[in-house]
């Protein structure tokens, strides 16, 4: 009997696994059966083998590069072409025509952005901008869109890059003294981490973390073998978080067997993401699926959550707040002692509301005063009973989060009609400034058209809100996406300044013409050797310390604010000037034409039937993934000549060129939302370095193999393209500036 069960039960599974090989091998046809070529794909894997074995360019090592391995498909498929991740089938553009028939034209309806394997799914409350998708995204894009795109803010930001600057170079004293070869890599990244953290928080790394001794014990043991450690007091914790922060990137990025499993059986994602949620039980190898280190995960959740947060849980924390209200309501009516969880909501939410009431510009406060809980008012000391009304006034007040779905388009489509006009033009307008990059001429087209449209028309944008859990992810998504991205831009504009020095004297030139808007701050960057001093609370680490046992003090409370003498005028001033700098910005847009960084991002996924491009010669169907060939548009002589595209020319931005030809920050309304704060961050980081050390290449360069700029530094890509190897370059400090 046994046996017979066993048998039907293994005949089944046989069926199936040969029901399921022989669909993946039909899956292979699907490409060819719409008319796409593209390079032949291996049964079960695709063309994924492809990308890890691209022959670098002049080491000819083999490493991982999708943008590269594109770029040679290009060239023997054309510009639109497929291939298959595992058997799913993916569209790649190498045209920006036909980029910008689907990225601009067709806006509306290809907003969705492509699923990355073991990613979050846009409906996980956690899930940030990056990963939403429809009107959850449109949500958040129109509430982060209002900060990180205005211009007083990222002028605001400015400052805390400058005092970043400061203290990553002129603070320490390795670099302020005689000629010095660095690795200007590690020291972007030095130099970036403290700026964004800044950003986000709008607190000092060194301060916040120098709050919490404990923080110490996780980042100590290699820091402490660290040589310069001594010299570089100030940069303590700085480096051993970026070092966190690779490890982090690393991770991210490092094959990943169950990563890899959800690309080539994507059915049973379900399984693998079953297996995600054990990685903390067997940590090994092969469950090592972190999306984000360990430590850099510790870091967050237990710091930044604890510290700030109350509560994080959307659905039932109004209940649990109103029980706590209850119970400290009946400690305060008759004398009771309050309990530890007591203890802690209140410690907990006024940390909350100190750290708003700074109002000190950063995301995190400007991300939270977006969400639908009203900021409690209150402190113990004024009076307890009034955060007990605060308590009740949010039970009140707050409404669920809406997240509509696409698939209640038929009430939606009802509630279009008792829509008002008036209320339709008002929400028409505010949709524009979300609409800007798309053309004029493709809105008449879409009204007519589906779904995507009549969705956003039967929202009511005053009550597009941000949950806090959205507020919270999305500091981290800003976090990551800011700081390996704009360091490797500061990196490679450093590597051109150093190996091309008519570019750098132009450089110099519009610096000089312009000292007098530039030169405010300088003050402050005089060269001078950093003091060396140990800290008590470095000399008095203790491993045993319990991480997760973080104390429930202000970690915000009294710590050295970035502060700075110049008046906010003076900061708009500043940024304008710096907008103001053509040649510079044509420098740094060449730089980031010819090493593109996130060449991945660039992508969408076809969310409608059939969508017809270039007039009818192509036709995408629905749940295509789009991706763009972001390396070959930028170095084709078609769109960038006449002057050879493989040379640096930063002039070529004086003529204009196709709106799809420069995609560094992606195109369409999906475009980065950090490309203001990242674009004033690395001049201002070029401006700042040129004005204080004089920049040229190093002495023993290997220079001479290398053919000009393209080629001279050796890169790897797969979510965001990274030097190989230390990017040297030799910095003087010019003493007298
Ligand atoms: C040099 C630096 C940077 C580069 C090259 C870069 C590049 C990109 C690219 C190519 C995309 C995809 C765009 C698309 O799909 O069309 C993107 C998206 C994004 N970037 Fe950046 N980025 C940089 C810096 C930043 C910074 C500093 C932040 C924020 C602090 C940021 C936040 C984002 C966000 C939130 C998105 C997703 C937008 C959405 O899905 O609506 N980026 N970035």
């Amino acid at each position: 009997m046994i046996s017979k069960n066993c048998s039907i039960i293994l005949g089944s599974a046989s069926v199936a696994l040969f029901g399921y090989l022989y669909y993946i091998r039909i899956c292979y046809n699907y490409l060819k059966s719409l008319g796409y070529d593209g390079p032949r794909p291996k049964f079960l894997i695709g063309n994924l083998l492809e990308f890890v074995s691209e022959k670098n360019s002049f080491q000819n090592s083999n490493l991982s590069h999708y943008s590269k391995t594109l770029q040679r498909w290009t060239h023997k498929f054309g510009k639109i072409y497929g291939f298959y991740e595992g058997h799913s089938p993916v569209l790649v553009l190498a045209d920006p025509d036909l980029v910008a028939d689907v990225f601009l034209n067709q806006n509306k309806l290809v907003t969705f952005r492509r699923s990355f394997p073991m990613s979050k799914k846009s409906s996980d409350p956690n899930a940030d901008i990056f990963v939403s998708n429809g009107i959850r995204w449109l949500r958040l894009r129109y509430g982060l869109e209002k900060i990180m795109l205005n211009s007083k803010n990222n002028a605001k930001c400015l400052e805390y890059a400058d005092t970043s600057f400061m203290n990553t170079f002129t603070a320490q004293a390795d670099l302020c003294k005689g000629e010095k070869e660095i690795d200007i890599c590690r020291q972007s990244k030095y130099f970036m981490i403290q700026a964004i953290f800044t950003v986000i928080f709008g607190t000092e790394l060194n301060n916040f973390l120098q709050k919490k001794p404990h923080i110490h014990t996780v980042f100590k043991r290699q820091e402490l073998e660290d040589s310069k450690l001594a010299e570089a007091n100030n940069l303590y914790f700085t480096r051993a978080v970026c070092h966190k922060f690779d490890e982090a990137f690393e991770d991210f990025e490092t094959f990943s067997i169950l990563k890899f499993l959800a690309m080539i059986t994507p059915e049973l994602s379900f399984v693998w993401r079953l297996c995600d949620q054990f990685k903390f039980f067997f940590n090994s190898y092969i469950f090592h699926v972190a999306y984000f280190a360990d430590p850099m995960s510790w870091f967050y959740s237990n710091f930044i959550q604890k510290h700030l947060i109350i509560y994080t849980q959307e659905n039932d924390d109004i209940s649990k707040l109103r029980q706590a209200a209850e119970n400290t309501e009946s400690y305060l009516s008759f004398g009771a002692e309050p309990n530890r969880a007591q203890v802690r909501l209140q410690s907990q939410s006024q940390n909350l509301n100190n750290f708003i009431n700074r109002k000190q510009f950063c995301y995190l406060n400007s991300f939270l005063n977006l969400t639908y809980i009203p900021i409690l008012k209150y402190t113990q000391n004024e009076n307890g009973r009034r955060m007990l009304n605060s308590v009740r006034d949010l039970g009140e007040s707050r409404r669920p989060a809406r997240l509509p779905s696409l698939s209640k388009i038929d009430e939606i489509k009802k509630k279009c009609g008792d829509f008002s006009s008036s209320k339709r033009e008002e929400n028409r307008a505010r949709l524009s400034s979300i609409d800007r990059f798309s053309r004029p001429e493709s809105r008449s087209r879409l009204k007519s058209s589906t779904l995507i449209l009549n969705d956003l028309e039967s929202e009511d944008f005053e009550n597009w809100k941000l949950t806090v859990n959205e507020a919270l992810s999305n500091t981290l998504l800003m976090f990551f996406a800011g700081y390996e991205t704009t360091s490797t831009a500061i990196t490679f504009c450093c590597k051109a300044i150093s190996t091309m020095p008519e570019q750098r004297e132009k450089l110099l030139d519009e610096i000089s013409q312009n000292w007098e808007k530039l030169k405010f701050n300088l003050e402050k960057f005089k060269i001078k050797p950093a003091r060396v001093k140990k800290t008590s609370s470095q000399s008095e680490v203790d491993t045993s310390v319990d991480l997760n046992d973080s104390e429930d003090d202000d970690v915000f409370e009294d710590e050295k604010k970035p502060t700075s003498t110049n008046s906010l005028d003076e900061w708009n001033d500043l940024y304008e000037a710096l907008e103001n700098l053509k040649y510079l910005d044509m420098f740094v847009k060449e730089v980031l034409r010819m090493y593109p960084i996130a060449n991945s991002m660039v992508s969408r996924k076809c969310v409608v039937d059939n969508l017809i491009i270039s007039n009818g010669s192509y036709r995408i169907p629905k749940d295509m993934n789009v991706v763009v060939d972001v390396l070959s548009i930028h170095y084709d002589p078609l769109w960038w000549g006449p002057v050879d595209p493989k040379n640096f020319y930063p002039e070529r931005f004086l003529t204009e060129r196709h709106p799809a030809a420069w995609l560094a920050f992606g195109i369409g309304s999906r475009k980065c939302l950090g490309v203001k704060l990242a674009m004033s961050q690395i001049k201002l980081f070029v401006v700042r370095l040129l004005q204080n050390y004089i920049i040229d290449e190093p002495s023993v360069s290997d220079s001479k193999i290398r053919v000009g700029f393209a080629d001279s530094v050796e890169t790897k890509d797969i979510l965001f393209t990274q030097p190989t190897s230390p990017v040297v370059v030799s910095i003087t400090p010019k003493i007298n500036n």
